[in-house]
């Protein structure tokens, strides 16, 4: 067996295990980089980047149908499913070498193309090689999770790792699952053509501001998507083209795919951490703050660290790792000013506490600022005026932002940096944004809060009214 000595050994090339094998090589550490499927993970093969590739297909198609308001005759759009999936594929095809084994060996990375297993505390053992490393990084993503619900071994169930590559239009898409892998899917489907019902065992979009969510799941059931909530799922049969979902209610419902949507189980499978003393649980590994595992020698990030499971997340854990073990200073990771955004029509998204654990954290010291896109000149002019944007104000600093509406992703990005920087409100409302743009919805929330001490303000009325008598 080959034995090879390295400063860092990185499993898993996703967007974890890149972002950290390109810094660390650049910085001057000899990186040994493994993955046993495709570079680039789960986010460039079977996750972010096909699914808004296929969310901007199916928004395509939705502007055909939605042209009345603007004097265009609507039409119902030909969908070519297949030339769709082209679509899909060419952006793929088009991103792929920047996470490509080529890229990686031109900046001195060994790229080692195995499923890595642990043999000790400070080796692994990958394509017939052992590789001996002074830190470890665990970055190898989670994995669709399917229930253990009677008849899931024997009917046909895609998850995300499959349904990009359906050429056929389905015809009655069943998903299990609505959060934001089952309702992105699920909007995208519909506007394609399909017939589209999510099943999902609590509420969907549970994790974000219920208010904000229902603006999302309206939409969606408009456009005819059928969501159905607490429906627990009790059994499922059949093959290809007609599969029956029983609920434990004893309702039936039919369609010809089905869609598992329900959630994710982090991928240690076959790494062998009992031999490395890496603790782990369900969740993932287990890690501290500085994202160390129970072995000093071995990190985890990413989705495999088992805390929120988004593409910048294990993007940012890959800047808290390098700073450690290729510079060897302290550093810690926080979840206070990660978004996340749903890419629905309308979006959804959101930044640090929602408006209930605001009030939980903060009770009466918390403001909570609301402004509708009803009210601002674009979303007027674009007729997309469905929206709404609510900024939880303590301490006269945003601690929360929760938005849903047009470009929802785009707009949190201000308020993700003025929390990450502690910034007052007085600072964005203090901000010229450009008219006429959905950025002005920001600037008029934030200057809200100040509304009430200039506007309902006696004293300020009597000092205005003198200064107005002395002025000359
Ligand atoms: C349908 C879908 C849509 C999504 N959309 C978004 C989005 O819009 N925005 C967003 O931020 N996030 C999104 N995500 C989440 C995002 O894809 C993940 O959070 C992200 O890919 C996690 O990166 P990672 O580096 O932890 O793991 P991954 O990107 O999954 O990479 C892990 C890699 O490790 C490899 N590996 C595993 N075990 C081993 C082993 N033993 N040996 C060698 N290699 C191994 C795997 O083959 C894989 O390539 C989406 C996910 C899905 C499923
Ligand atoms: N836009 C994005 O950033 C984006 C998009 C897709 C996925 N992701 C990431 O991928 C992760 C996984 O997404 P997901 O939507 O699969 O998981 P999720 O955990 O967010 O949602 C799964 C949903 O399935 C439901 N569910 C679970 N078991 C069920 C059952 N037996 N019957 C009915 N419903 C059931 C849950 O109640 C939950 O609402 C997300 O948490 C997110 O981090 C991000």
């Amino acid at each position: 067996m080959r034995q090879i000595e390295t400063d860092i050994c990185i499993i898993g090339a996703g967007s974890g295990g890149l972002s950290i094998a390109a810094g660390a090589v650049q910085m001057g550490a000899r990186v040994v980089l493994i993955e046993g499927g495709e570079m680039g993970g789960d986010c460039l093969n079977a996750g972010c980047v096909p699914s808004k590739a296929l969310i901007a297909a199916a928004k395509a198609a939705q502007a055909m149908r939605d042209g009345a308001q603007f004097g265009i005759t609507p039409v119902e759009p030909q969908v070519d499913f297949a030339a769709v999936k082209d679509h899909v594929a060419r952006v793929i095809e088009t991103i792929a070498p920047v996470d490509s084994q080529e890229r990686f060996e031109g900046l001195g990375v060994q790229v080692i193309r195995a499923w890595a297993r642990f043999t000790g505390p400070d080796t692994v053992e990958a394509g017939g090689q052992s590789i001996k490393a002074r830190r470890f990084v665990i970055a190898t993503g989670s994995r669709p999770m399917v229930p253990p619900i009677p008849g899931a071994a024997t009917v046909p169930v895609l998850t995300n790792e499959t349904i990009f590559d359906l050429r056929d239009r389905p015809d009655h898409l069943l998903i299990i699952g609505g959060g934001p892998i089952g309702l992105e899917m699920a909007q995208a489907h519909r506007r394609l053509g399909c017939q589209v019902t999510v099943i999902e065992g609590a509420s969907a979009l549970g994790r974000d501001d219920p208010e904000l969510a229902a603006v999302v799941l309206s939409n969606l059931r408009a456009e005819g998507v059928e969501i159905l909530e607490n429906a627990k799922v009790g059994a499922l049969a059949g093959q290809e083209g007609d599969i029956t979902v029983t609920l434990e209610d004893g309702r039936k419902l039919n369609g010809s795919h089905l869609l598992m949507a329900a959630g994710r189980k982090v991928h240690l499978d076959g790494l062998n951490l009992e031999a490395a003393g890496v603790r782990h649980d369900r969740k993932g590994v287990t890690v501290g703050p500085d994202l160390r595992s129970s072995n000093r020698r071995v990190y985890a990030v990413g989705d495999a660290a088992g805390g929120l499971q988004f593409t910048h997340v294990a993007g940012y854990h890959a800047g808290v790792v390098i700073r450690q073990i290729v510079l060897g200073l302290p550093a810690k990771a926080t979840t206070r000013h990660i978004p996340w955004v749903t890419y629905t029509d309308p979006e959804l998204a959101q930044v640090g506490l929602t408006e209930a654990e605001a009030r939980k954290a903060h009770g009466d010291a918390l403001t909570v600022l609301r402004q509708e896109f009803l009210h601002n000149d674009r979303a007027q002019t674009e007729g997309k005026t469905k929206g709404l944007l609510k900024v939880m104000v303590a301490g006269g600093r945003p601690v929360g932002v929760s938005i849903v509406g047009p470009q929802a992703g785009e707009l949190i990005g201000l308020w993700a940096f003025a929390i990450a920087s502690r910034a007052k409100i007085s600072a964005i409302a203090g901000m010229v944004a450009p008219y006429p743009t959905l950025g002005e919805i920001s600037k008029r929330a934030a200057g809200a809060y100040f509304s009430p001490k200039l506007f309902d303000n006696p004293m300020l009325k009597r000092f205005v009214r003198l200064v107005q008598r002395v002025m000359p």
